[in-house]
């Protein structure tokens, strides 16, 4: 389902409410409830609104999508980004699941951040970003990883995309797509027309984010 907002603004809000429900509705069922957040350019906003939101942050597990391995001091650290606009304010008391520690590789520290990531899981919800070229999370059409990080039972894989400065580490096709709210948060003509592209491409190699877009469930949240 595509809900089109008429401005930014509109649909940062419109995000927040609907996550902050979906929040509250499994924080009634279960003692901890998890949630995965995109890095990238465009849910600063988003976070900045959701981490107003009065609910039992204490008992919420945020984790990212994806992280390029670089330290939370970089400036393309995801792990930065969310600490500074979401684990803030209301959500501080949030518990965030580990998606990079320091080391040369990321293979050195994969068994331990795939550990702390498995225990939060199954996802109660997934925000994802989409790329221009239809990637989500750190699901790449150029990375040589993709069919392994699709189909891997692992809840991480390690992601070296071709078209990426950074090797990356990357929630699997497997737990994106059992996560139990999926959305997709995409603004600006491009994204839209990728969004159309990738409606029409059925091969999940061409266009990843179809590990959500072929749940109907999903829902994406759009604006120009
Ligand atoms: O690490 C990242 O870059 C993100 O997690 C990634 O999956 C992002 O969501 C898309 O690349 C879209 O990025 P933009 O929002 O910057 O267009």
């Amino acid at each position: 389902m595509l809900n089109k907002f008429e401005d930014r603004a509109a649909l940062m809000v419109g995000l927040a409410a609907q996550v902050a429900k979906d929040l509250r509705a499994a924080l009634v069922q279960k003692e901890r409830v998890s949630i995965a957040v995109p890095g990238g350019t465009t849910p600063a906003p988003f976070f900045d609104i959701l981490c107003h939101e009065d609910l039992a942050w204490e008992r919420v597990d945020v984790m990212l999508t994806d992280e390029r391995f670089v330290p939370p001091t970089h400036a393309r650290s995801n792990t930065a980004l969310i600490n500074a606009r979401l684990i803030t304010n209301a959500a501080s008391s949030a518990r965030v699941v580990p998606f990079y520690q320091a080391a040369e590789r990321p293979e050195d520290v994969f068994t331990e951040i795939s550990a702390g990531i498995d225990a939060a899981l199954p996802l109660d919800i997934c925000v994802l970003g989409m790329g221009a070229d239809m990637h989500t999370a750190s699901l790449f059409p150029d990375s040589a990883e993709l069919a392994d990080a699709l189909a891997s039972d692992a809840p991480v894989h390690v992601v070296r995309p071709a078209s990426q400065p950074e090797a990356r580490l990357t929630l699997t096709g497997r737990v994106l797509s059992a996560a139990v709210h999926k959305y997709v948060l995409i603004a600006g003509p491009e994204k839209l027309q990728a969004l159309e592209q990738a409606q029409k491409v059925r091969d999940v190699m061409v266009a990843p984010i179809r590990v959500v877009l072929a749940d109907p469930k999903t829902q994406v949240f759009f604006a120009p």
